[in-house]
This record gives structure tokens, sequence and C-alpha cells, in this order.
């Protein structure tokens, strides 16, 4: 099969561009092309422009990804390139997820002026973050600490640590080694402590609905083991959010002999309560495994409404 040139939405972070020509140079790898016969086209999107506010508090989904689906809709752009973590649980009918990246490092890492774990943070420093899981998963592990709005992109944050704006941030190590910065992380987070985001780490290439060409493409850079991952992890926050306004965090494993293991978390806004799942199965039940640990905590947890931050 020949493709002639594939053109590549993204948005136009450097994140975003690194991760764009990483898919790139997959691409041109396993397709045994030129890099240049794979263009990359830089779509702004709304969440682009918001920095004054948290996301949940801007609308909720598809910030990262609505022009982009647009682009492919219309044939602007042949495949769009997303962190998985940014790409709402359901995609127009149109567009599928054609396949994903192997997954970089899962964990966040704690950004800091000098403190190397977040124990050893003073009583009343003021952790930046937009994130709900993030912020909910500090309160619970130290109540103590304040919690700053902090948007922007990721250079952006490690700015604001280093003014002194605030003591310390969250970021996800993937971003962070794909920018060449890892070695700017003061402590890299277990997951036991804190739980990563649905997706975090991965990349997702998205694609027409029907594209044999392109899916073919996707398929000879895709990893299996991640998409496993992924499908589990997926299932299980389409199970449970409606809003992006509930912290949830959720990894799945994919380990020997196809076994895959998913734990979810659903913890309070305000880090007051937390609930925990965990599931083991085969990789072929990836989605099913989601579901199911949806369901359970779902069925533990009640109204929803007491979860969430307020709108
Ligand atoms: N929401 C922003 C975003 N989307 C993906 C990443 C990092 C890369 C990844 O998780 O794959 C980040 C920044 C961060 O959370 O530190």
């Amino acid at each position: 099969m020949t493709i002639p040139r594939l053109v590549v939405g993204t948005r136009g972070s450097p994140l975003a561009l690194a991760q764009a020509d990483l898919l790139r140079r997959h691409l041109a790898a396993a397709l045994a092309i030129e890099p240049a016969t794979v263009r990359l086209e830089i779509i702004k999107t709304t969440g682009d422009m918001i920095q004054d506010r948290a996301l949940a508090q801007a609308g909720g989904k598809g910030l990262f990804t609505k022009e982009l689906d647009a682009a492919l809709i219309a044939g602007h752009i042949d495949l769009a390139v997303h962190s998985a973590k940014d790409l709402p649980t359901r995609l127009p009918d149109e567009l599928v997820i054609a396949g994903y990246l192997e997954r970089e490092d899962v964990r966040d890492v704690l950004i800091s002026r000098g403190v190397t774990r977040l124990e050893d943070l003073p009583a009343g420093a003021v952790v930046g973050s937009a994130s709900l899981r993030r912020s909910a998963q500090v309160r619970r592990l130290r109540p103590d600490l304040a919690i700053g709005l902090l948007r922007g992109n990721v250079e952006t944050r490690l700015a604001r640590v280093k003014d002194g704006k605030v003591d310390a941030t969250l970021l996800a190590l993937a971003g962070l080694k794909r920018l060449g910065l890892a070695d700017l992380a003061s402590a890299v987070l277990d997951t036991d402590i804190m739980l990563p985001a649905v997706g975090q780490g991965a990349i997702a290439v998205t694609a027409r609905r029907g594209d044999a060409a392109v899916g073919a493409a996707v398929a000879a850079v895709a990893h299996a083991p991640t998409g496993a991952a992924l499908a589990a992890e997926r299932a299980f926050l389409d199970g449970l959010d409606g809003s992006c306004r509930t912290p949830i965090a959720g990894l799945a494993t994919v380990g020997p002999a196809d076994r895959l293991r998913l734990r979810g978390l659903l913890v309070a806004a305000d880090g007051s309560a937390a609930l925990e799942v965990a599931r083991e199965g085969a990789v072929a039940d990836a989605a099913r495994l989601g579901e199911d640990a949806a369901a359970e905590i779902r069925a533990r947890a009640g109204a929803l409404s007491r979860w969430m931050t307020p709108e």
C-alpha cells in the first residue's frame, strides 16, 4: 500500500508538537517513508485559549479536541494526535481511535524548590494545580496544604514554581520526558499515593471511521498492550463521569500471560473520602473490566454529586 501524504493535526503547545513529532517518526519508520511525507498541521483548540479557570469550570469535555475533530471530519487532516488523557471517552460518530503509541511512564511528579517528598512540604504550602484529581489526592494526603489554581502549559507551570507564585505543583512525568525536562522533577510519586489520570502517558491517534489507508498506517505503529490498558481505563471513566467535575483516577497495566490489572479511584473533591476498586482479568475483557469497576464504584458511592466539585 502506498500512502502519498499524511496530514497530522495537532495542537501547537510544545508538548503537543513533541508528541506529534514522535508519531511522525514512528510512522515514517514503520511505513519506510521520509518523515517529511507526514505533514503536521497545527490547530488551535478552545482549551489552548483558557488560562484563567479550571478546565472543569470552563465547560468540560472536548476542550482540547473539538477543533481537531472538526478538521478530521471535514477532511482537512487525515489523523489527529492527542494526549489520551485529554480525549473525551466518547468521540463523534464519524471518528475512531485508530491506535495508541506505546505508553510512557504513567506517574506524576512533584515539582518544588528543594523539597523532595510531598510529606516534607511545610504546613500551609501552596500546591498549584488545575486538576481535580491531583488536588483531591493532595488534600487527602495533606489536608494542611493549600491548593491554588495553576493553569497553562507545562513550561508556564514550571515557571510559577520557580518564581515562587506557588510552592509546588504536580505534573505528568511523561510530558516532562517528552520535553526533555525530566531532570526538573523533585520527586516521582508512586502510583500508590498518586493514582494517575485515565490515559496519562499515552498518545492517542484519531482518524475517520472507515478510512482504511489511514487505519492501516496507524495499526503499523500502534501498541496493543497500551490499547488494552486504555480500553479498560476509558470504560471505567465512561461508566462514572458525566461531567469532568468528579475527581477520578484509573490505571490499568498488562502483565505476563495477557493479564490486565485495573485500579480505579474516586475521591471527594475536598479529599474527605475516597473509594478504591480493583479488577483483574484477560486483556480480551479489558472494556468489561472497566465497566464493572465503574459499576462497583457507582453502587458504593451513592449520589455522585456528593463527590464533585461545585460548579
Ligand atoms: N492536561 C494537560 C496534559 N495532557 C497531557 C499531559 C502530560 C502528558 C501525558 O499525560 O501523557 C499534560 C500535562 C500534565 O498533566 O502534566
